[in-house]
C-alpha cells in the first residue's frame, strides 16, 4: 500500500512542483493544476497521450475538460492523500504538456462551469 508523503517531504516536493503550476488543492488532500490549450483538439490530444501514460503508471488523473481548459487533480485513493505516485504522475504530465499547453495560474477563479447559469425568466 502506498503511503502519504511525510509533511517535510511533501513540502519540499510541492515547492519544486509549484514552479510548474501545481498547487495543493483546497479542501482535499490533492494536487491541482489548470492548463490552457489552443483549442479542444489540442486539449484532447494531450489527454489521449496522458491517459496512455497514466495507464502505464497505473495511476490516473481526475480531470475536467471544458473546450481548451483542463483542470487536473491528483490524489492517491489507497492512502487518501498525496503520495509519491502523484508527484511522479505530475512530472510525467508536465513533460507531455511542454510546448502544447500553458499553465493557467489564475487558480483563484471559481471552478469552471459546464454552462453559464440561466437567468430566470421574469413573469
Ligand atoms: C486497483 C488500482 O491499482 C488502483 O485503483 C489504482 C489505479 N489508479 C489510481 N489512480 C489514482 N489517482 N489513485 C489511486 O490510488 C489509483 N489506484
Amino acid at each position: 500500500m502506498t503511503s502519504k508523503l511525510e509533511p517535510e517531504e511533501r513540502k519540499a516536493l510541492l515547492n519544486a512542483l509549484e514552479d510548474t503550476g501545481w498547487r495543493a488543492a483546497d479542501g482535499q488532500d490533492a494536487l491541482i493544476k489548470r492548463l490552457l490549450f489552443k483549442d479542444f483538439s489540442a486539449a484532447w490530444g494531450f489527454m489521449s497521450q496522458a491517459a496512455l501514460c497514466a495507464e502505464k503508471m497505473d495511476h490516473h488523473p481526475d480531470w475536467r475538460n471544458v473546450y481548451n481548459k483542463l483542470e487536473i487533480t491528483l490524489t492517491t485513493h489507497d492512502c487518501g492523500g498525496v503520495s509519491v505516485l502523484d508527484i511522479e504522475l505530475a512530472g510525467a504530465l508536465d513533460s507531455l504538456a511542454e510546448g502544447v499547453a500553458e499553465v493557467d495560474r489564475d487558480i483563484g477563479r471559481p471552478v469552471m462551469r459546464l454552462t453559464e447559469p440561466v437567468e430566470k425568466e421574469k413573469d
